[in-house]
Protein backbone atom coordinates (compact mmCIF):
# COMPACT_ATOMS: atom_id res chain seq x y z
CA UNK A 1 0.00 0.00 0.00
CA UNK A 2 1.26 3.39 -0.65
CA UNK A 3 1.51 5.62 2.14
CA UNK A 4 1.08 9.63 2.31
CA UNK A 5 5.03 10.25 2.44
CA UNK A 6 4.80 13.68 4.23
CA UNK A 7 6.45 14.66 7.57
CA UNK A 8 3.06 15.42 8.98
CA UNK A 9 3.21 12.60 11.81
CA UNK A 10 5.11 12.29 14.99
CA UNK A 11 6.55 8.98 15.78
CA UNK A 12 7.64 7.61 19.11
CA UNK A 13 10.69 5.05 19.52
CA UNK A 14 12.18 3.50 22.12
CA UNK A 15 12.94 0.99 24.58
CA UNK A 16 9.75 -1.66 25.66
CA UNK A 17 7.77 -0.44 28.26
CA UNK A 18 9.06 3.32 27.75
CA UNK A 19 6.13 4.10 27.39
CA UNK A 20 5.55 4.92 24.01
CA UNK A 21 1.65 3.63 24.08
CA UNK A 22 0.92 5.18 27.24
CA UNK A 23 2.42 8.69 26.50
CA UNK A 24 1.57 8.52 22.84
CA UNK A 25 -2.13 8.48 23.57
CA UNK A 26 -2.36 11.19 26.13
CA UNK A 27 -0.49 13.82 23.38
CA UNK A 28 -2.52 13.07 20.90
CA UNK A 29 -5.60 13.72 22.39
CA UNK A 30 -4.38 16.61 23.99
CA UNK A 31 -3.23 17.62 20.45
CA UNK A 32 -6.10 16.42 18.94
CA UNK A 33 -4.01 14.27 16.24
CA UNK A 34 -5.14 11.05 15.82
CA UNK A 35 -3.32 7.96 17.61
CA UNK A 36 -1.75 4.79 16.06
CA UNK A 37 -0.31 2.18 18.03
CA UNK A 38 2.07 -0.58 15.24
CA UNK A 39 1.64 -3.14 17.93
CA UNK A 40 -2.37 -2.96 17.74
CA UNK A 41 -2.01 -2.86 13.68
CA UNK A 42 0.37 -5.86 13.47
CA UNK A 43 -1.87 -8.04 15.94
CA UNK A 44 -4.83 -6.92 13.88
CA UNK A 45 -3.33 -8.22 10.61
CA UNK A 46 -2.39 -11.29 12.10
CA UNK A 47 -5.32 -12.23 14.19
CA UNK A 48 -3.00 -13.10 17.59
CA UNK A 49 -1.56 -11.10 20.41
CA UNK A 50 2.18 -9.90 19.76
CA UNK A 51 3.73 -12.68 22.17
CA UNK A 52 1.59 -15.65 20.49
CA UNK A 53 2.57 -14.08 17.10
CA UNK A 54 6.62 -13.96 18.23
CA UNK A 55 6.41 -17.58 19.52
CA UNK A 56 4.58 -19.13 16.56
CA UNK A 57 6.96 -17.09 14.29
CA UNK A 58 9.84 -16.78 15.48
CA UNK A 59 12.16 -13.30 15.87
CA UNK A 60 12.95 -12.84 12.28
CA UNK A 61 9.67 -13.57 10.61
CA UNK A 62 8.39 -11.03 13.87
CA UNK A 63 10.28 -8.63 11.99
CA UNK A 64 9.63 -9.10 8.73
CA UNK A 65 5.68 -8.83 9.62
CA UNK A 66 6.42 -5.50 11.76
CA UNK A 67 8.28 -4.01 9.08
CA UNK A 68 4.97 -4.91 6.85
CA UNK A 69 2.78 -3.51 8.94
CA UNK A 70 5.02 -0.29 9.33
CA UNK A 71 5.19 0.16 5.99
CA UNK A 72 1.33 -0.37 5.38
CA UNK A 73 0.82 2.93 7.37
CA UNK A 74 -1.41 5.44 5.59
CA UNK A 75 -1.78 8.44 7.48
CA UNK A 76 -0.99 12.34 8.36
CA UNK A 77 -1.30 14.42 11.36
CA UNK A 78 -1.20 11.06 13.89
CA UNK A 79 0.89 10.01 16.84
CA UNK A 80 2.30 6.76 15.82
CA UNK A 81 3.25 4.71 18.74
CA UNK A 82 5.84 2.00 17.66
CA UNK A 83 6.83 -1.27 18.77
CA UNK A 84 10.33 -1.62 20.31
CA UNK A 85 11.66 -3.48 18.20
CA UNK A 86 10.79 -1.43 14.98
CA UNK A 87 14.66 -0.29 14.52
CA UNK A 88 16.12 -3.52 13.30
CA UNK A 89 14.31 -2.81 10.05
CA UNK A 90 15.75 -0.53 8.35
CA UNK A 91 12.98 -1.12 5.59
CA UNK A 92 10.50 0.17 8.31
CA UNK A 93 12.64 3.10 9.68
CA UNK A 94 12.87 4.37 6.50
CA UNK A 95 9.65 4.71 5.83
CA UNK A 96 8.65 6.09 9.42
CA UNK A 97 11.27 8.72 8.61
CA UNK A 98 9.65 9.87 4.99
CA UNK A 99 6.15 10.33 6.81
CA UNK A 100 7.50 11.29 10.36
CA UNK A 101 9.42 13.20 12.90
CA UNK A 102 11.22 10.76 14.78
CA UNK A 103 11.29 10.74 18.52
CA UNK A 104 13.34 8.69 20.69
CA UNK A 105 11.68 7.85 24.19
CA UNK A 106 14.92 8.04 26.19
CA UNK A 107 15.25 5.79 29.26
CA UNK A 108 17.85 4.45 31.52
CA UNK A 109 19.07 0.77 31.56
CA UNK A 110 18.03 0.32 35.56
CA UNK A 111 14.53 1.91 34.36
CA UNK A 112 13.60 -0.36 31.83
CA UNK A 113 15.11 -3.12 33.85
CA UNK A 114 12.34 -2.36 37.19
CA UNK A 115 9.46 -1.35 34.36
CA UNK A 116 10.28 -4.99 32.30
CA UNK A 117 10.62 -7.04 35.79
CA UNK A 118 6.80 -5.84 36.82
CA UNK A 119 5.52 -6.38 33.30
CA UNK A 120 5.25 -10.48 32.47
CA UNK A 121 7.61 -10.36 29.70
CA UNK A 122 6.74 -13.81 28.03
CA UNK A 123 2.91 -12.59 27.88
CA UNK A 124 4.45 -9.12 26.24
CA UNK A 125 6.65 -10.21 24.05
CA UNK A 126 10.43 -8.78 23.45
CA UNK A 127 12.71 -9.60 20.28
CA UNK A 128 15.28 -10.98 21.81
CA UNK A 129 17.89 -14.15 21.31
CA UNK A 130 17.18 -16.00 23.89
CA UNK A 131 20.75 -16.15 24.83
CA UNK A 132 21.25 -12.37 25.06
CA UNK A 133 20.28 -10.61 28.17
CA UNK A 134 18.47 -7.71 28.69
CA UNK A 135 21.69 -5.13 28.82
CA UNK A 136 23.14 -6.02 25.57
CA UNK A 137 19.76 -6.14 24.09
CA UNK A 138 20.08 -2.49 25.62
CA UNK A 139 23.33 -1.03 23.80
CA UNK A 140 22.53 -2.38 20.76
CA UNK A 141 19.30 -1.05 20.31
CA UNK A 142 20.28 2.83 22.28
CA UNK A 143 22.59 3.07 19.02
CA UNK A 144 20.22 2.15 17.19
CA UNK A 145 17.53 4.75 18.51
CA UNK A 146 19.83 7.11 18.62
CA UNK A 147 20.63 6.99 14.64
CA UNK A 148 16.87 7.36 13.62
CA UNK A 149 15.70 10.02 16.10
CA UNK A 150 14.97 13.64 14.96
CA UNK A 151 14.31 14.58 18.84
CA UNK A 152 15.01 12.61 22.05
CA UNK A 153 13.21 12.91 25.30
CA UNK A 154 14.36 11.81 28.74
CA UNK A 155 11.51 9.68 29.62
CA UNK A 156 13.27 8.84 33.47
CA UNK A 157 11.91 10.51 36.62
CA UNK A 158 9.22 11.84 35.01
CA UNK A 159 5.50 11.04 35.34
CA UNK A 160 3.28 9.74 32.60
CA UNK A 161 2.05 13.60 32.86
CA UNK A 162 5.31 15.13 33.36
CA UNK A 163 6.19 13.07 29.95
CA UNK A 164 3.24 13.76 28.12
CA UNK A 165 3.71 17.75 28.48
CA UNK A 166 7.44 17.71 27.27
CA UNK A 167 6.85 15.84 24.50
CA UNK A 168 3.70 17.93 23.21
CA UNK A 169 6.14 21.06 23.62
CA UNK A 170 8.45 18.80 21.44
CA UNK A 171 6.09 18.46 19.18
CA UNK A 172 4.97 22.01 19.21
CA UNK A 173 8.07 23.28 18.72
CA UNK A 174 8.73 20.75 15.37
CA UNK A 175 5.56 21.59 13.91
CA UNK A 176 6.86 25.42 14.25
CA UNK A 177 9.96 24.97 12.68
CA UNK A 178 8.59 23.76 9.87
N1 LIG B 1 6.52 7.95 32.77
C1 LIG B 1 6.17 6.78 33.33
N2 LIG B 1 6.37 6.56 34.64
C2 LIG B 1 6.05 5.39 35.20
N3 LIG B 1 5.51 4.33 34.55
C3 LIG B 1 5.28 4.48 33.24
C4 LIG B 1 5.59 5.70 32.55
N4 LIG B 1 5.28 5.54 31.26
C5 LIG B 1 4.79 4.29 31.13
N5 LIG B 1 4.77 3.66 32.32
C6 LIG B 1 4.33 2.28 32.58
O1 LIG B 1 5.24 1.41 31.91
C7 LIG B 1 4.54 0.32 31.34
C8 LIG B 1 4.86 0.19 29.88
O2 LIG B 1 4.38 1.32 29.17
P1 LIG B 1 3.97 1.23 27.64
O3 LIG B 1 3.15 0.02 27.37
O4 LIG B 1 3.39 2.55 27.27
O5 LIG B 1 5.40 1.04 26.95
P2 LIG B 1 5.77 0.97 25.42
O6 LIG B 1 6.91 1.88 25.23
O7 LIG B 1 4.57 1.20 24.58
O8 LIG B 1 6.31 -0.54 25.25
P3 LIG B 1 6.31 -1.54 23.98
O9 LIG B 1 7.53 -1.25 23.16
O10 LIG B 1 6.40 -2.90 24.58
O11 LIG B 1 5.03 -1.33 23.23
C9 LIG B 1 3.07 0.55 31.63
O12 LIG B 1 2.70 -0.24 32.73
C10 LIG B 1 2.98 2.02 31.95
O13 LIG B 1 1.94 2.29 32.85
O1 LIG C 1 10.71 -4.35 22.13
C1 LIG C 1 10.30 -5.38 21.58
O2 LIG C 1 11.08 -6.29 21.24
C2 LIG C 1 8.86 -5.52 21.32
C3 LIG C 1 8.00 -4.60 21.82
C4 LIG C 1 6.56 -4.65 21.60
O3 LIG C 1 6.09 -3.33 21.44
C5 LIG C 1 6.19 -5.49 20.40
O4 LIG C 1 6.41 -4.83 19.20
C6 LIG C 1 6.89 -6.79 20.38
O5 LIG C 1 6.37 -7.55 21.41
C7 LIG C 1 8.41 -6.64 20.46
MG1 LIG D 1 3.56 -0.01 23.16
Amino acid sequence: MSGIRNKSNIALIGMPACGKSTIGVIVAEALNRPFIDTDSIIQEINGKPLWRLLEDEGREQFLMLESDAVCSLSCANSVIATGGSVVYSEKAMEFLKSIADIVFMEISYPAVAKRLAHLDIQKRGVVMHNEKKLLELYEERDRLYRKYADYTVAADERTVEELAARLIDVIRKSTAEE
